[in-house]
């Protein structure tokens, strides 16, 4: 399976906190709690993930058990923190919350799972960042309700079987390729989430405005939907930013004009590129001809950590279809030259398409 985060995620030191960057800051979490939706018929869009979601819910409730254990994947910020809340919504039952690094022990693990009642969620986010004593402790808890507990240590250890109440796991990965195989065998659910439209995430930044009770025009939020990378997080966080520019710059309301010179400000292109984007897509065409070229090289070229612009700007730009990694090294494609109002050169990478590919429509590749 793929690989969306490059191996960054919360807690990982963030470098990624752009405006355009998908991870969240804890300040940026909190923000989200108010526009987040609570039950699944407001979750907006993903309506293959949320038929059959609902189904398994409604089958559930009907027999009066808990529903299968429940996976969901997809790069950052595209509502998995989000469906595991309104799992345990929907069912109208506790949510208890913990993340893989988060339980270092098995014992640790084992107290959570204990201490559960009979039909809660547990909500393991990050969960391919659990440690492997921890791993095996869950198996035997998803499979059999039941957990052994290794009390002592050396040949006096004895295993205490502790039963486990019938709840429901449900595990949050943006990296699914790094699960085993006998986790992700456990969970009978397995849903990915994928990029949004952009009609999806204008539909979403009319429901953010209405919450946060922020004037918006259609072409305004069409504006902002257009450069969120098809990810709802980017979209509700450009949203804030223009919100501030029009309440000072403007008379609060966000339209086209004031969401394009907000956007502007903040060095977010019509695409969803920033600052960092552009520059390594520059430095690629200008400094060398539109390569191939070295990763570190390039890197030097724009100043940054190799790890910076193969994690947090070259995923966005190869789905973008702006460059390409090749063998030989990073190439800027023919879209990459024209989106810098350059003429690519004849045989360039990716010439033949004649225009950018249509980024987020559903279920668009992976990069
Ligand atoms: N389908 C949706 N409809 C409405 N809002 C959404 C939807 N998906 C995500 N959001 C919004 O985007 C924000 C980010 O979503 P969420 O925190 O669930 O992402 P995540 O997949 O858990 O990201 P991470 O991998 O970084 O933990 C949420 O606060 C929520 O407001
Ligand atoms: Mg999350």
């Amino acid at each position: 399976m793929t690989d969306w985060s490059g191996g960054y995620g919360p807690g990982d030191g963030e470098p990624g906190e752009g405006l355009v960057s998908a991870y969240a800051s804890d300040a940026e979490r909190d923000a989200e709690v108010s526009v987040r939706p609570k039950r699944l018929a407001d979750f907006i869009a993903q309506h293959r993930v949320r038929d059959q979601l609902d189904l398994l819910l409604q089958g559930a409730m009907g027999r009066g058990t808990p529903p299968d254990h429940i996976l969901l994947s997809g790069p950052p910020g595209l509502g998995k923190t989000t469906l595991a809340n309104i799992v345990a919504a929907e069912l109208g039952a506790g949510i208890r919350v913990t993340s893989g690094p988060a339980i270092e022990r098995s014992g640790d693990l084992a107290a959570i799972l204990t201490s559960l009642a009979e039909g809660d969620v547990l909500f393991i986010d990050e969960i391919h960042r659990i440690a492997k004593p921890a791993e095996e402790l869950l198996y035997s808890a998803m499979e059999d309700f039941r957990v052994d507990v290794v009390v002592g240590k050396g040949p006096g250890a004895t295993a205490i079987p502790l039963d486990v109440e019938p709840f429901t796991l449900v595990g949050a990965t943006t990296r699914s390729g790094l699960l085993t195989g006998p986790m992700r065998d456990r969970f009978g659910f397995v849903a990915h989430l994928d990029f949004y439209s952009p009609d999806e995430l204008d539909a979403l930044l009319q429901r953010s405005a209405r919450i946060l009770g922020v004037p918006i025009t259609e072409e305004g939020s069409a504006e902002i939907a257009g450069r969120s990378r098809g990810t709802p997080r980017i979209a509700n966080r450009l949203l804030r930013r223009v919100r501030d520019f029009a309440e000072v710059r403007a008379d609060g309301t966000v339209t086209r004009e004031t969401a394009r010179a907000a956007l502007q400000v903040y060095d977010v292109d019509e695409l969803g590129l920033d600052r960092l984007d552009r520059a390594v897509l520059t430095a690629l065409v200008d400094s060398f001809r539109g390569g191939p070229v070295g990763l570190s090289t390039l890197a030097v070229a724009v100043g940054e950590q190799p790890d910076t612009v193969e994690e947090v700007c070259e995923p966005f730009l190869v789905r973008a279809g702006l460059l390409a990694r090749t063998p030989r090294g990073r190439v800027a494609t023919a879209s990459g030259w024209r989106h810098l109002g350059r003429t690519p050169p004849n045989g360039t990478f990716g010439a033949g398409t004649p225009s950018a590919p249509d980024l987020f429509t559903a279920g668009a590749s992976d990069p």
